[in-house]
């Protein structure tokens, strides 16, 4: 007999809102996470076709020698560049919708948990049954992400909220909201909207 599939719930937040942290606790309860982001990263360095495609379309500086990703070529060459952003995205979001459908099919879980930065602005959450949406106030964002990431400045850090869509927005188009400000519990809010999720 085939399990059900599982429901598909994605996981986003702002820069620095906490969605990693969150999705983690999620992991910890046994809910199975797909972190987009991160295998969005893996699959550049070792997906041979998507490598082929992108050498195609950037040239083969776009890696190293040893096979890895020339980050400092792209940055300067492809990341700068918003129609460039956009044709290596249409290469890189395919794969990894690929490697995601492959994923979930070998989950056994009532509900799966897809992790990404871009959910709402890229329109994947369209393909999810629900959406999460972590949210935490600009100002403690910013101090965290500053102390996570002690090289990066706030000018940085504001070029990329200005690529999101505002807090607001995804709050009202997100089915859950956790809050992740420093006077909030986070495991009480995901126990709640775990036990709604088995029970819906
Ligand atoms: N409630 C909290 N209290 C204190 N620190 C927190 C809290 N939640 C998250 N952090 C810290 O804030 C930083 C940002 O959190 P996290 O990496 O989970 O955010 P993110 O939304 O995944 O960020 P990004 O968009 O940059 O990937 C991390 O260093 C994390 O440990």
């Amino acid at each position: 007999m085939t399990s059900p599939k599982p429901k598909l719930v994605g996981i986003t937040g702002g820069i620095g809102s906490g969605k990693s942290t969150v999705a983690k606790i999620f992991s910890i309860f046994g809910i199975p996470v797909y972190f987009a982001d991160d295998r969005a990263k893996w699959l550049m360095a070792n997906d041979p076709s998507l490598k082929q495609q992108i050498c195609d379309t950037f040239g083969q500086e776009s890696y190293l020698e040893n096979g890895s990703v020339n980050r400092t070529f792209l940055a300067s060459h492809v990341f700068s560049d918003e129609e460039k952003v956009k044709k290596i995205n249409s290469l890189v979001h395919p794969a990894v919708k690929r490697d995601f459908e492959n994923w979930v099919t070998a989950q056994k879980s009532p509900y799966i948990l897809k992790e990404a930065a871009l959910l709402f602005e890229t329109g994947s959450y369209k393909e999810l049954d629900k959406t999460i949406n972590v949210s935490a106030p600009l100002k403690i964002r910013i101090t965290r992400i500053l102390l996570r990431d002690p090289h990066r400045n706030e000018k940085q850090i504001h070029d990329i909220i200005d690529k999101q869509l505002p807090d607001e927005e995804k709050n009202n188009l997100a089915n859950f909201v956790i809050k992740n400000s420093d006077n909030k519990l986070l495991i009480p809010q995901v126990i709640k909207i775990h036990q709604e999720l088995i029970s819906g």
